[in-house]
């Protein structure tokens, strides 16, 4: 059995995890780069808990200008099992209104300026992408939020455009009749490069804005997504503080296999393989390549 290392990644608005027990910022040097700050390393009732601010502290770092490949990987390094994406996002239905939550469990990929797997000449993999979603943390934050008496809609295509501008009204209406529910420019690839690093994966879309396709709303800009920031992220900490309250502190097999996705994913043989790629790839795939 593995010990649970509950990961959170936070995004706009969120940059620090307040009532942890044991915080401390820990540099975690990665051979993929820099990725956006140090980890926090603390814990919740004895659960580990490994903190990283998306954007950096500060916010920093623009969505296209993240190193997801060294954030996942240092997450990896600190002993993340599962890990929690937060992020603003904007709405793409009527029904998602600002302020409210959203667990999506698809995403579709339109970013197009990032490097998005940890494998390629050396070492290929592919990883399944069917279910982005890790099952079981999906329900963990589900009761959570529950408990918590927070409303979350159950379920929802993300969909993750490159940015850093928002989207044209033709491009926002193109989503809408893909029958997209959210649109942010972070969980992809963040989400693929998990599954390649086999740590479970699941998202709070926390909706800050109607885009620009609303004809009752003004277009989305910055300080109208800041200012339902404010109230959200408080929701969300409380949230993230009571799925850590009331995770199994061991792993459970994920069902669909995201804890062991590499198992049946590299089809480069061992004697093809380019020592170089696969010093990178130690943390994120020693245990299948050693
Ligand atoms: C601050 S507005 C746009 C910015 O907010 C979202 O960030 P994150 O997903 O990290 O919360 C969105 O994806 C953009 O990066
Ligand atoms: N409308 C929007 N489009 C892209 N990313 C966002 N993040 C928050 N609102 C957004």
């Amino acid at each position: 059995m593995t010990t649970s290392v509950l990961g959170i990644v936070g995004g706009s608005g969120f940059y620090h995890l307040p009532g942890l027990a044991n915080p401390e910022w820990k540099t975690i040097e990665s051979p993929w780069g820099a990725p956006s700050d140090d980890v926090l390393f603390a814990d919740i009732d004895g659960l580990p808990i490994r903190f990283l601010p998306r954007h950096g502290r500060g916010h920093k770092l623009s969505p296209g200008g993240i190193n997801y490949r060294a954030n996942i990987d240092v997450l990896k390094r600190a002993g993340v099992t599962d890990l929690v994406s937060v992020s603003a996002c904007g709405s793409l239905k009527k029904k998602y209104k600002p302020g409210d939550f959203v667990l999506p469990d698809q995403f579709i990929d339109r970013t197009f300026a990032r490097e998005k797997s940890f494998f390629g000449n050396g070492c290929v993999a592919h990883v399944a992408m069917g279910d982005p979603i890790s099952p079981l943390l999906f329900k963990a934050l589900e009761k959570a939020a529950k408990t918590e008496e927070i409303d979350v809609h159950r379920g929802g295509v993300y969909l993750a455009m490159e940015g850093p501008q928002f989207s044209t009204r033709a491009e926002s209406n193109l989503y809408r009749s893909w029958d997209c529910d959210v649109i942010g420019m972070t969980n992809m690839p963040e989400a693929k490069l998990a599954r390649e690093a086999e740590i479970c994966y699941a998202s709070v879309a926390m909706v800050t804005d109607y885009d620009c396709w609303h004809d009752d709303h003004g277009d989305v800009d910055v300080a109208a997504i800041l200012e339902v920031m404010k109230d959200n992220t408080a929701k969300a900490q409380r949230l993230v503080a009571r799925l850590a309250r009331d995770f199994p502190r061991e792993h459970p097999a994920c069902p669909i296999g995201s804890d062991r996705s590499l198992e049946v994913a590299i089809i480069t043989p061992p004697e093809a393989r380019d020592p170089e790629l696969l010093k990178k790839l130690e943390a994120i795939a020693g245990r299948v390549l050693l």
